[in-house]
């Protein structure tokens, strides 16, 4: 039997143990093994209570189970659901016996979503957004993944699509009548019109774009600078935990240590790294090459130094913060900050924390945009996107050359947002694409 026409089960709520767990089936087999296990078939999308039994008639769990028939359910097909405890033995004990069951399997991540998809529940654009919701750290992720989850760039993708296949049907209708001598000019010109307001507004759209691929990926601030200088004690500041180790020994943090903060909504990921300097310890050496390659690859560095001695600089091009700590044991600052934008702070004491976390908000917003954020939330369909203005550019570019060329380069955009949707041509993507979700969605 094809993989796909086997019944797929996997637990849909978090790690164990639990208060509940949520076991999900999706597949023909799924009403066999929820009558199996409860007894008898569940009315239809009503929360029912039942005693599951494996096949020796020995009680699993006092569970609540729902059954959805196919296709008016999450997958299309035929889906179930058990909520038992969440211990871990429950859900082992579960798992045997939901598994006993022929042509049944452990389903592979992203494998709901993706029969979903295969049946119609949802395109791709939607599928991406899900992902997405489940991924979402904080309330600005949350807001766009779920824009992304009700369509709207699916929505507009249709459109366009549609509007792309109109324009080509005047075009097509001028081709037939040329083989009678005259291709008609009006529906040219208007076929013309028509790609042309869809390509400046797709333009559009790619215009106020790139936040939305920021918001996804989040902002990450390297904090860099010279050994002792305080990195580790701000990076604990700023995560209010003991993340990073903090001693009085120069050359204390050898490794990158990252921390996900939420900054007024926007994800901002804060690296810690090895003190920057000349050393003769391989370990610290490599410490030391790691700061700079992660330091170089951030979007903000935020470079400390000691308030007596300040220089900046990490000969890089990424935006650079001087920040001045220890000032509860310097009076008088010296050393040049050049133009960089200067802060002074006591990482252990917390004074300036306060101004140096406004400043990184005001450089948030302006790094995600102050809008909600775009249509766009990744870069394939950023790509493909592209490929559709770039085809109806050369659509409207050879129209007078030969109207067999414009409908060439029409049925290629159409083609692109066809791919977009996840309509055509998608094998190779959906793989990619579905891997990276959880088991269980
Ligand atoms: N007085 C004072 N001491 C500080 C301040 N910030 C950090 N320290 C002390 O400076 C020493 C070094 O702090 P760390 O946070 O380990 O410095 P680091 O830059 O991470 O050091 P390396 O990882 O070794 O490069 C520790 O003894 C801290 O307690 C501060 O604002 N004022
Ligand atoms: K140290
Ligand atoms: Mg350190």
């Amino acid at each position: 039997m094809h993989p796909r026409d086997q019944t797929i089960f996997a637990l849909s709520s978090g790690r164990p143990p639990s208060a509940i767990a949520i076991v999900r089936l999706s597949g023909p087999m799924a009403e066999s093994v929820i009558a199996g296990l409860a007894g008898k078939t569940p009315v239809p999308r009503l929360a029912t209570r039942a005693l599951l039994r494996d096949s020796n008639h020995q009680p699993i769990d006092d569970a609540v189970v729902l059954w959805f028939p196919g296709p008016a359910s999450a997958t299309g097909e035929d889906v179930a659901e058990f909520h038992v405890h969440g211990g871990r033995a429950v859900l082992a004990a579960m798992f045997d016996a939901i598994a006993a069951f022929d042509n049944v399997r452990p389903a592979e991540p992203g494998e709901f979503t993706r029969r979903a998809f295969e049946n119609g529940k949802l395109d791709l654009t939607e599928a991406e957004g899900l992902d997405d919701l489940i991924h979402a750290d904080t309330d600005r992720q949350r807001r766009q993944a779920l824009r992304q989850l009700k369509g709207l760039l699916g929505d507009r993708a249709r459109d366009w699509r549609e509007r792309i296949i109109a324009a080509s049907a005047l075009i097509e209708a001028g081709i037939d009548f040329s083989d009678e001598g005259d291709v008609p000019a009006e529906l040219i010109g208007s076929a013309l019109e028509k790609i042309r307001a869809l390509h400046d507004e797709i333009k559009q759209v790619l215009a106020g774009q790139g936040l939305g691929e920021r918001l996804r990926d989040g902002l990450v601030v390297a904090i860099a600078g010279p050994p002792n200088v305080g990195k580790s004690t701000l990076i604990n500041q700023l995560a209010k935990r003991e993340v990073a180790i903090v001693s009085p020994h120069a050359g204390t943090t050898r490794d990158v240590i990252e921390v996900q903060l939420d900054l007024d909504g926007y994800p901002v990921t804060v690296i810690d790294t090895a003190g920057i300097r000349e050393t003769d310890d391989p370990v610290e050496q490599e410490g030391v090459r790691r700061a700079r390659a992660r330091a170089a690859e951030a979007d903000l560095v935020l470079w400390l130094a000691d308030s007596g001695d300040a220089k900046a600089g990490h000969g890089g091009a990424t935006p650079t913060w001087l920040v001045r700590n220890k000032i509860d044991l310097v009076r008088t600052m010296t050393g040049e900050g050049g133009s960089y934008p200067e802060f002074r702070i006591s990482a252990a004491r917390g004074d300036g924390l306060s101004e140096l976390i406004a400043a990184l908000v005001g450089f948030a917003q302006d790094y995600f945009g102050t809008s909600e954020g775009g249509l766009i939330s990744r870069t394939r369909q950023r790509g493909l996107l592209q490929e559709t203005v770039e085809s109806l550019q050369r659509g409207i570019d050879v129209v007078g050359q030969g109207e067999e060329l414009a409908a060439e380069e029409l049925r290629r955009a159409a083609f692109s947002l066809g791919r977009l949707l996840g309509r055509v041509d998608v094998e190779d993507i959906l793989d990619v694409i579905f891997r990276e979700f959880c088991v269980g969605k």
